[in-house]
């Protein structure tokens, strides 16, 4: 699909929509921007912010116009400070104009006025760092998040939510029941599900859940995007979309970051991995 179809059509569409759209355009891949120190130096790139720029700028002109989704990771941009977190800036802005949705993943939570401050930097479109998506945490409590949902639904981006995720020390409080018995992964999923309720095919409110949790006895169709990172560095792997997902397999975002990016600087050679990744997680979740 060009940019063009996908702009003029899918400007004002929900997030949920323009992600479903991207996916069936571009395949499901998202490719995570994680520039880690070891990344950098196997590119033959200074850890400084111009390395950083070269390293991001490099991603963004090889994959920007073929892959559906990328979620740069901010951390390794805030590590540089506001050098940095202008080049998060500009590759979003770069991403977002060559047709690719754009997953901040800054893992926000707060209270109230202060969600509402992170939700107005990065959801709303006159914010400095607007974006399409943004992941965020439940930990203070589902309803803590309002405000950006609010935000979400006034932009028409989304929200990726932390219900189940890919690090081993996860189940220690996301097992962990809630005081009507749920876990608090399954009052997160319940929280989705009651978002997603009136959305047609996709809804807007994602939830997290790790490739590498081998299999989960809570429901995921929350009529939403689930965004599976852990894949390939983490050690998961296509087959294992399949075991996690079972018939939720169809809305899931299969996320890579090292797997891809280790494959640079060359261009193609980050073109040819993006699309082997493509291949093997379109064949899985039937796109
Ligand atoms: O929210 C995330 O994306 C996330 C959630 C999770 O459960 N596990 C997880 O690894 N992530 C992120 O996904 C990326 C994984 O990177 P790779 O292991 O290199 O593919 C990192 O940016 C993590 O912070």
């Amino acid at each position: 699909m060009s940019n063009e179809i996908l702009e003029s059509d899918m400007r004002n569409k929900p997030f949920g929509t323009r992600l479903r759209a991207a996916m069936d355009a571009r395949g499901p891949l998202c490719v995570g921007i994680d520039p880690h120190q070891h990344l950098l130096d196997s590119w033959g790139l200074p850890d400084t912010v111009e390395g950083l720029a070269s390293f991001t700028y490099g991603v963004v002109d090889a994959l920007a116009d073929r892959v559906a989704v990328f979620k740069p990771q901010s951390a390794f941009f805030e590590r540089f400070g506001s050098g940095g977190v202008a080049v998060l800036e500009q590759a979003t802005i770069r991403l977002r104009e060559a047709g690719a949705l754009v997953i901040i993943d800054a893992k926000r939570g707060d209270i109230g006025t202060t969600m509402a401050g992170y939700a107005s930097a990065y959801l709303s479109e006159k914010g400095p760092l607007a974006c399409d998506a943004l992941t965020v945490s439940p930990y203070l409590g589902f309803g803590s998040l309002q405000p950006a949902i609010d935000e979400a639904l006034e932009a028409g981006a989304g929200l990726f939510v932390l219900a189940l995720t890919s690090n081993p020390e996860g189940p220690q409080f996301q097992s962990a029941r809630t005081a009507d018995g749920s876990t608090v992964a399954g009052a997160v999923l319940n929280g989705l599900r009651e978002l997603n309720a009136d959305a047609d095919d996709l809804g807007s409110f994602g939830a997290v859940v790790g490739a590498t949790i081998s299999s989960t006895d809570e429901d995921l169709n929350i009529n939403g995007p689930l965004l599976a990172p852990g894949l390939g560095a983490q050690g998961g792997t296509a087959d294992s979309l399949t075991k996690v997902f079972g018939t939720a397999v169809r809305n899931v975002v299969p996320s890579s970051s090292r797997e891809i990016l280790g494959a640079g600087p060359d261009a193609t050679a980050l073109q040819d991995a993006a699309a082997r990744a493509n291949d093997a997680y379109r064949a899985v979740l039937g796109y």
